[in-house]
């Protein structure tokens, strides 16, 4: 049996032990004879990138290893760890192959080392840091390929690249390097229009590009061919040991991982074992790492069916692995937080939040159809609902029964003399002032015929003149407090209506009762009386604010476009956030240190160009194509659309963070929006819900909006007044409320 020695990693932080003897030459640095690393001409990028380096070694150099692992667990569903009391170190400067079966955990592993999944115990340093402390020293290459599909190759590593601090021109740099390197398709293809090995390529070149000092690659290889999966190889023994950059790898070809410095095997959560792929072909007797991870996992396999505790499960692997390496036990061990990049550096806030928005921007305008109807679609919704509601019910049919004129015609072939006392046929004048738009007259001969049309629903009802009605009402008039019983009821008109639907028949009544006064206050003055004698003593004058003819739209315009300017964005923003995470680039620009702010603000940013521009189609709509008037002023009806549009944003975010499927959010924003619509005083007034609910509704975003927004169309009322401020406090409070809910959500998902 050959002798154990200890050998040095390249950073000399660390030694393992290693044996002389038969294998001298295997050493947790060696390198496969196939690598001509020596013989490799640099391009600039690379020259540029190794002089930068050195600085960016210096600044991360605290003496830590590149990650270490301790004590961590971590579950999904309680009692069923993916993660068991795990422990592994990766040294600087090394490449480390993390293998094991399916679903033992590998892929937990690295989401929690790049912080985007917490542990539920244990620790994990990364250059003596928290997880995501580092993120722009980090290149995360995901099993999933999560790559924007609408982005050529070039957008995509230059997008990534600034959001890790590059400026363009080195990612473009970056960019021809890494095409040759990867033999990836030209730069100006979209990614969407990619195999699914080519867009596998980009996503490890979106890790690189940056230069990071380390590599998380989750399966980097898989449906890569045999020539470029050498390449790759290749490439990252050369970062390793030219450049010092830490690799740490997941593959299932489990050979391949003879070419890295340490291997972890891993069954069911936890380390079996951590060491030099050559010591372990050595100690095992074989030349291949599968056989080395069969006998491994088999042994456990054992271990663990005579014991299911596993403290003896692990105490019994070490006693399988002795003349191994166990995993590390050193729980003690406390590497020191790195302070420097804890501190927020808002430069680079800025940087990141200038990246996504141009990266929202080029999504936006890429998708040019969506892009059209997000902005048309609110505005012709209000169009379309203002049209509907914008004129108030006629062409009502309603029956006449006059028993006074027995032939119709006669009331049509009337000499009217205006300014003649005619008091004959006094039906005929009564109905020549009801509105003609209004009420569509129909004539029936008897009462009994008029109500037989009603039970048919050919009218809304009927109007009857009694015999004789014109000689009945003179002789009211004329006879004053003495009238008897038979005069006041021959000089009744009878209206019978189908009373069902409230706005036709307040139509139809208002319609008769402005006919009525007007035809007699027509009579009285052509008789040579005082007009006002036919009014009401109760007199509305000249209204303060509205006419006295105010329609139903000048009501419901406003807080309609409320409603439709909060509502769009709802879905927009939700559908944008969950496509984000589900196609795992939320979570890679999180890897890059992006926080979700910065995501929501520059998506806010983005989305507030779509917004001015509906906003300004929304007055449109409603001043010019509707003619509703404007008495307030206009930045302001302007800056409330605009923070409706915000409104729905931050409630899409909120939905989008909360939900997985875009079919998930589009319901639950139906489900929260509808309620509102009709809670919110937008098509019925408040002051008819019951006090909860009108207590309920003040708590709503579009309440207190809706009222603002009449206030200042049809009072002209400005900011400073009670009735408008409080909407614009409103919005401010719920978008506000939103956004944080929706980063706390967020950073709570991760755990
Ligand atoms: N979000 C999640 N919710 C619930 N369970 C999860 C979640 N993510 C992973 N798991 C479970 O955790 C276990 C480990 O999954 P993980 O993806 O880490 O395995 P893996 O070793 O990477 O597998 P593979 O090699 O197939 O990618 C699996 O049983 C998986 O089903």
């Amino acid at each position: 049996m050959a002798e154990l020695r200890r050998i040095s990693f390249p950073n000399g932080s660390h030694s393992v032990e290693a044996r002389n003897g038969e294998e001298e030459g295997y050493n947790y640095h060696h390198q496969p004879k196939s690598y001509q690393v020596n013989s490799y001409k640099k391009s600039s990028y690379e020259l540029e990138v190794m002089k930068k380096n050195g600085e960016k070694k210096h600044a991360n150099d605290n003496g830590a290893p590149a990650v270490v692992i301790r004590n961590a667990s971590k579950h999904f569903t309680k009692g069923v760890p993916v993660l068991d009391n795990f422990n592994m170190t990766v040294q600087r400067g090394a490449i480390y192959s993390l293998l094991g079966s399916s679903g033992c955990g590998k892929t937990t592993t690295l989401a929690c080392i790049v912080g985007v999944r917490k542990l539920n115990e244990g620790n994990i340093w990364v250059f003596g840091a928290k997880p995501g402390v580092k993120g722009k020293h980090v290149g995360f290459m995901p099993q999933e390929t999560s790559l924007y599909g609408d982005f050529s190759i070039a957008e995509t590593l230059s997008y990534f690249g600034t959001l890790c601090g590059m400026d363009r021109d080195s990612a473009a740099k970056g960019t021809a390097f890494l095409t040759e390197l990867l033999r990836l398709p030209p730069s100006s293809r979209r990614v969407g229009t990619l195999s699914g090995g080519q867009r596998r390529r980009v996503s490890f070149a979106v890790a690189l590009i940056h230069d990071p000092e380390l590599l998380i690659l989750d399966e980097p290889t898989v449906g890569v061919d045999p020539l470029l999966r050498e390449s790759i190889w290749n490439h990252l023994v050369r970062l390793s040991k030219e450049r010092g950059t830490t690799v740490l790898i997941t593959t299932h070809y489990i050979d391949e991982a003879k070419d890295s410095n340490a291997v972890g095997v891993m069954r069911d959560g936890r380390l079996l074992v951590e060491q030099d792929p050559a010591l372990l072909l050595h100690r095992f007797n074989t030349t291949s790492l599968e056989t080395v991870v069969l006998h491994l996992c088999r042994k456990e396999a054992a271990i663990v069916g005579e014991n299911s505790n596993s403290k003896t499960t692990s105490t019994g692997l070490k006693r399988l692995l002795s003349d191994a390496e166990s995993p590390p036990d050193d729980s003690k061990f406390t590497p020191p937080v790195d302070d420097e990049d804890t501190n927020v550096h808002i430069t680079d806030s800025v940087a990141r939040i200038k990246s996504l928005v141009y990266k929202n921007i080029v999504v936006l305008f890429r998708n040019l159809l969506l892009f059209i109807f997000t902005l048309i679609i609110p505005s012709f919704i209000i169009w379309v609902m203002c049209i509907a509601f914008k004129d108030d019910p006629k062409n009502l049919d309603f029956g006449i029964v006059n028993l006074e004129v027995t032939n119709a015609s006669l009331c049509l072939n009337r000499d009217n003399v205006p300014g003649e006392c005619d008091v004959e046929n006094l039906s005929c004048k009564y109905l020549e002032n009801i509105p003609a738009d209004v009420i569509d007259m129909i004539h029936y001969k008897s009462e009994d015929e008029a109500i037989a049309a009603v039970h048919a629903g050919s009218v809304w009802g009927y109007i009857l003149f009694p015999e004789g009605y014109s000689s009945y009402f003179y002789e009211r008039a004329a006879t004053g407090a003495n009238v008897d019983e038979e005069v006041l009821n021959k000089s009744e008109i009878v209206v019978k209506m189908d009373q069902t639907s409230k706005n036709i028949v307040n139509r139809i009544k208002k319609s008769f009762h402005d006919g009525f006064e007007d035809y007699a206050k027509n009579i009285l003055r052509d008789c040579g009386f005082d007009e006002r004698q036919a009014e009401f003593t109760l007199n509305y004058h000249e209204p303060v604010f509205g006419t006295d003819d105010t329609k139903f739209i000048d009501f419901v315009a406003p807080s309609i476009t409320v409603i439709w300017l909060y509502f769009f964005p709802i879905i927009a923003a939700s559908i944008r956030y969950i496509n984000e995470k589900k196609q795992g680039t939320f979570e890679r620009s999180l890897v890059a240190g992006t926080k979700t702010w910065e995501v929501l603000f520059a998506y806010g940013m983005a989305e507030g160009f779509v917004l001015v521009l509906q906003s300004l189609l929304a007055y449109f709509v409603l001043t010019v194509l509707i003619g509703i008037e404007v008495l307030g002023s206009i930045p302001l009806v302007l800056f409330m659309f605009l923070l409706c549009g915000f409104g729905g944003v931050s409630m899409g975010f909120f939905i989008g963070s909360l939900c997985n499927e875009e079919i998930e959010a589009a319901l639950l924003a139906m489900a929260l929006f509808f309620p509102n619509v009709f809670v919110s005083g937008v098509l019925w007034p408040l002051e008819g819900m019951p006090i909860v609910l009108q207590y309920i509704a003040y708590f709503l975003p579009c309440t207190l909006t809706g009222e603002a927004m009449r206030s200042i169309f049809a009072r002209g009322w400005t900011l400073s007044h009670p009735n408008v401020w409080p909407g614009f406090a409103a919005l401010f409070g719920w978008i506000s409320f939103y956004f944080v809910l929706t980063v706390l959500i967020q950073k709570f998902k991760t755990k």
